[in-house]
Order: C-alpha cells, then structure tokens, then sequence
C-alpha cells in the first residue's frame, strides 16, 4: 500500500434531484472531480445545503449519479461489496433506541458477521475509544445527543473499515466531546485509515483535516491543504519573546528603508477561544475547587481597586478577585 494510493476518485461527479413528476428540482452537485488519498483525513466543507452529504451518499452507492463516475478502493461505488471496507456515521443515527451501547455494537458486529470472541472484544474497544464505559448498559433513548454521536461513531468502526465517512461527527457535542472525537479520528489516521469528514465549523475542520475541499451550492470553490490555504503568503511575521521598547523602534527604522513595505502590527499572538475554555475546563477537573487566581490577573485585579475603591460589593470587597 503506497502512502499515494486514491482510495475515493470522483469524475464529473453530478447529481440532480427529481420531483414526484421526474422533473430536475435541485443540482445538488456540479461535475465534482476530486482524489482522496490513502492516510488523509480529508474534510468537505460547505455552508447547508452546499453538496456535502449528496457527495457522501453518492460515494457509498446510496444515491446513484445523475451525471460522472465514483470510485473507491478502485471500483464503481455502485458495487455494494466495497461497503464492508467503509465504516459510515450518518447525519443522523437512526439506531434501536430499545437496545444499550452494547447490544446495538453486538447487533452491528453480527451483521457483519464477525465471529463471536472478535466481536465481543471489539464492543469493549469501541465503547472504550467513544468514552461510553459508564453508559454500555443505558438504553441508546437516554442517550444525550453528545452520546448518541459516540454510539454512532463506535457503530461506523465496528467492521474495523479502511475507509471512514463521517457526515458531521461532532454535531451536539460540548467542546470537550468535540476534542476527544477529533484525538479519536487523529488516532485513527495514525492506524493508517483515510476518513472523510464533512462539517461546517471552520475551527474544527481547521484542526483535523489534512486536506479540504469546500463546496459552495454544489459546485467546488476551493481543494487543497489546511496548511497551504491558510498561510497568508505577502505578509511575514515574527514572533520574539522580551523585545524592549527600543528593539522595536529599531525594527520601525529598518523597516522605513522599504518603502512598499507597511507594519500591519506588533502585538501579542491570541490564543483560540476553544483552546481557552478547553485548558480551563481540563485544570478545573485536575485541580476541583477554586480556579487559582494567576500573577497576571492578580496584578490586573490589584491595579483595578483603586478604581473601585469606594464601591460597595457584597462579599466584603473580594468581588474584583473573583
Ligand atoms: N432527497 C432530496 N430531494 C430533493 N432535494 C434534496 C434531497 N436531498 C438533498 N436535497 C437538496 O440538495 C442540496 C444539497 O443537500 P445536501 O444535504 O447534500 O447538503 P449539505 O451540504 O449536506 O447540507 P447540510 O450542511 O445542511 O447538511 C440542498 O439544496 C438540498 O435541499
């Protein structure tokens, strides 16, 4: 298996949507031509209604093409036989709300066909890889939709598949759920499997995806690496650590020896409100209790009470501490 192997290969992709009557209502995809490698993890982008779950549909021969070809592992993706190397978590699971974490796994694992031993210790993995260990024995109806989401997702690996489709996995999950499941897609590519995410939270998307393409009423707008389509190529930037006041004069008169080049900015680099509240969650069930103050915050706070000095506060003045 060469790290350059297509796995999926669409040609002229297209898909018309008919009414009742037969009659074109929507093209939900234009003459989409794209190539996923083996290893990727690749993501389609899109606003709603852009394409997205037409394009993963059409790859696993739910829906057949109006238009254009798709292949993956090299074969028509009309040929159903494929499907047992794919694992697919739909928009929406439509799982036996009747059954618990893992009866549904069993019930999956069986049609499958996977032998009882495997079967069993692949249920304990999975429930253990979507964090659902407290919960294998609740009926999926007291599910949350953030577990619902892990059911479905352990559901997609039962068949230990090559290839992973992922129609919005992180939909109703909190932040910390969305963290884990992306470390669990992470982990996965690190096994060697190439998935395919659709979503449309960019920092998410952002974090994962080797590769995107972004879809924009059916049609491709854009394909290529997080990476590359993210740098801002004409501007250059530099990061220095305790750079005085005559350092960066220093920098302005170098600087206006070019005449076309113009400061956008010295400031300080921002985190991501994400990274934010996931390292103050993650130190608040390390350290359970009162959130430490830090120096910064506890000079801030020092600065600010001469200005609120004279205003009441109920707790006896601790109100700018806390
Ligand atoms: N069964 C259907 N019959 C008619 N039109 C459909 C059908 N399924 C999807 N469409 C239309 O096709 C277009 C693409 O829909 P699709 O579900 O592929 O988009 P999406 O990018 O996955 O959207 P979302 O982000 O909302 O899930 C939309 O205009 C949608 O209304």
């Amino acid at each position: 298996m060469s790290a350059h192997e297509v796995v999926i290969e669409t040609r002229n992709l297209t898909k018309v949507y008919r009414d009742f009557w037969g009659r074109p209502k929507v093209q939900a995809l234009k003459a989409l031509d794209l190539k996923v490698y083996r290893g990727e993890i690749f993501g389609l982008l899109g606003p709603n209604g852009s394409g997205k779950t037409t394009t993963i549909k059409l790859l696993l021969g739910l829906l057949f093409p109006t238009e254009g070809e798709s292949l993956i592992f090299g074969e028509p993706t009309t040929n159903v036989a494929k499907n047992e190397r794919i694992g697919y978590l739909p928009e929406e699971s439509y799982l036996y709300k009747f059954l618990n974490a893992e009866e549904t796994l069993e019930f999956y694992g069986k049609l499958f066909k996977i032998a009882p031993q495997e079967r069993r210790r692949r249920v304990d993995q999975l429930i253990e890889r979507v964090g659902l260990k407290a919960a294998r024995k609740r009926q999926l109806r007291e599910y949350s939709k953030g577990m619902q989401r892990r059911i479905g997702l352990a559901q997609a690996l039962i068949n230990d598949p090559e290839l992973i489709l992922l129609d919005e996995p992180t939909s109703g999950l909190d932040p910390i759920g969305t963290a884990e499941i992306k470390d669990t897609i992470r982990n996965l590519r690190a096994e060697g499997k190439t998935i395919v995410l659709s979503g449309h939270l960019l920092a998410d998307m952002q974090d994962i995806c080797d590769r995107i393409a972004i879809l924009h009423r059916g049609e491709l707008r854009e394909i290529g690496k997080v990476s590359e389509l993210l740098t801002v190529q004409d501007i250059t930037q530099f990061k220095i650590r305790n750079l005085p006041e005559e350092g960066k004069e220093a920098i302005r008169e170098v600087l206006a020896r070019f005449p076309d080049a113009s400061l956008e900015a010295i400031d300080h680099p921002t985190t991501t409100l994400e990274e934010l509240f996931l390292r103050i969650v993650r130190e608040s069930e390390a350290r359970p209790g009162l959130r430490k103050i830090g120096e910064e915050q506890e000079a801030a706070a020092q600065a600010a009470r001469p200005v609120l000095a004279g205003v009441p506060s109920d707790n006896g003045g601790e109100a700018a501490r806390n």
